[in-house]
C-alpha cells in the first residue's frame, strides 16, 4: 500500500492484471488502462477540485509504471486525464467518464478503418506470415476475409510466451487455414509467404517499430526473402516522446520466462536474459497501416506531428514534480 490519494479496486486489480500479463496486447492494455480511469473517477471520494485531480493522477501514476515499452498505456492516460477539465468535482468527474467512453469508442473504430486497409494490401490466395498476437494484425486478415479473400497463415509460436498459439486460435476463427512453426523454422517457410504481418508496442518518430522480441530477425530476413512487411498499428501506438530524441525502453521480463528454476540449477553458473521487444529499423518496414491510411515508416514523423504537436504532455504526474514538465 503506497501513500497518496485512495485507490481504487479496478485500478489496483487492472495495474497487477496488466503487469502479469492477464491482460496484454498494446490496445487490450490501452483499453482497460482508459476503463479504470473511468472506475477511479466514479470511485473516488475527493469533495474537492485539487482532491480529485490528485486521486485521478495517482491512478494514471499506478497504471503508468506496469510496463514501460507499449506507448498505448500512457497515451489512454494522456487522452482521458488531458481531458479533466472543470471548476467543480461532478464536472471533472463527468469529463473524465466523457473522455474514457470516447477514448474506447475510437479504439474499436481505429482497428475496424486499420483493417480496411491493411486487407486492401491483402489478395485472394495469400499467405501471411504473424509473430506474436496483435489485434491489430488481426484486424486487417479479419477484414481480407470479410472481403471474400481466402487467406493461409503461418504462425510463429514467439517464444517464451508463446502468444503465437492466440494467434492461431483466433485465425481459426476466421477461417484462416493454420500452420504452426517455432520461431526458428521462420526463414524457411518464408518461402510460402507473401507478406509478414505484426503489430506494433511503439513506433518511434524515425519509423523504428518496437514489437516483440523476433520482430527484427524476421523482417531482416523477409527482405532478403523479397516478403513485404506490413505493420499495423493504430496511431495510439505512436510515441510521441520519441519526437524529443528520446528512446523507447525496452522491458526486460522475468528469467523465469526463458527457464524454469529447476533446469537451470541443472545446467549450472549462467546469465539468462529476457528481453521483451526489439527494433526493427524503418528501412526493413515496407508499410505502417493505421486508421488514417498507410504510410512509408520514413514519413510517419508527419503523422505523429499533427496528433501530439512537438512534445508530450504527462498528465499523471504532479505538478511541478520533475517528470511534470515535456521536454
Ligand atoms: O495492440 P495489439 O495489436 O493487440 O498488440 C500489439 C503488440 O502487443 C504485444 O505485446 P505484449 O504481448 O503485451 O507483450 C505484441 O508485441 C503485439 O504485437
Amino acid at each position: 500500500m503506497t501513500d497518496g490519494p485512495p485507490l481504487a479496486e479496478a485500478v489496483d486489480d487492472t495495474a497487477d492484471d496488466i503487469a502479469t500479463m492477464e491482460i496484454r496486447g498494446a490496445a487490450t492494455i490501452a483499453r482497460a488502462a482508459a476503463d479504470a480511469v473511468a472506475a477511479q473517477a466514479r470511485a473516488t471520494d475527493a469533495d474537492d477540485p485539487e482532491a480529485f485531480r490528485s486521486s485521478m493522477r495517482a491512478a494514471g501514476r499506478r497504471l503508468y509504471d506496469t510496463r514501460p515499452t507499449a506507448v498505448s498505456l500512457p497515451n489512454a492516460l494522456r487522452y482521458t486525464l488531458g481531458r479533466m477539465e472543470g471548476d467543480d468535482v461532478d464536472t471533472l468527474r463527468d469529463a473524465v467518464l466523457a473522455a474514457a467512453t470516447a477514448f474506447t469508442d475510437r479504439l474499436d473504430r481505429a482497428q475496424r478503418d486499420l483493417g480496411r486497409v491493411g486487407a486492401n494490401r491483402l489478395r485472394d490466395g495469400d499467405t501471411v506470415m504473424t509473430h506474436c498476437h496483435s489485434t491489430d494484425a488481426l484486424a486487417c486478415v479479419e477484414a481480407a476475409v470479410e472481403q471474400g479473400k481466402s487467406i493461409s497463415a503461418i504462425v510463429k509460436e514467439t517464444r517464451p510466451r508463446n502468444q503465437g498459439h492466440i494467434t492461431a486460435a483466433e485465425l481459426r476463427e476466421l477461417g484462416v487455414d493454420v500452420t504452426l512453426v517455432v520461431d526458428s523454422a521462420a526463414r524457411r517457410y518464408l518461402d510460402e509467404a507473401d507478406h509478414v504481418v505484426v503489430g506494433a508496442d511503439s513506433i518511434a518518430a524515425d519509423g523504428g517499430v518496437v514489437n516483440k522480441i523476433g520482430t527484427s530477425g524476421l523482417a531482416v530476413n523477409a527482405r532478403e526473402r523479397g516478403v513485404p512487411i506490413m505493420v499495423a498499428a493504430q496511431t495510439i501506438k505512436l510515441h510521441p516522446d520519441t519526437l524529443t530524441g528520446h528512446t523507447v525502453e525496452i522491458e526486460m521480463r522475468d528469467e523465469t520466462e526463458v527457464i524454469a528454476d529447476a533446469d537451470r540449477a541443472d545446467i549450472g553458473e549462467i546469465t539468462v536474459e529476457n528481453p521483451a521487444f526489439d527494433v526493427t529499423p524503418p528501412r526493413y518496414v515496407d508499410a505502417i497501416v493505421t486508421e488514417s491510411g498507410q504510410f512509408p515508416p520514413e514519413s510517419i514523423v508527419t503523422l505523429m506531428r499533427e496528433l501530439f504537436g512537438e512534445s508530450a504532455d504527462r498528465p499523471w504526474e504532479e505538478p511541478g514534480t520533475a517528470g511534470a514538465t515535456p521536454e
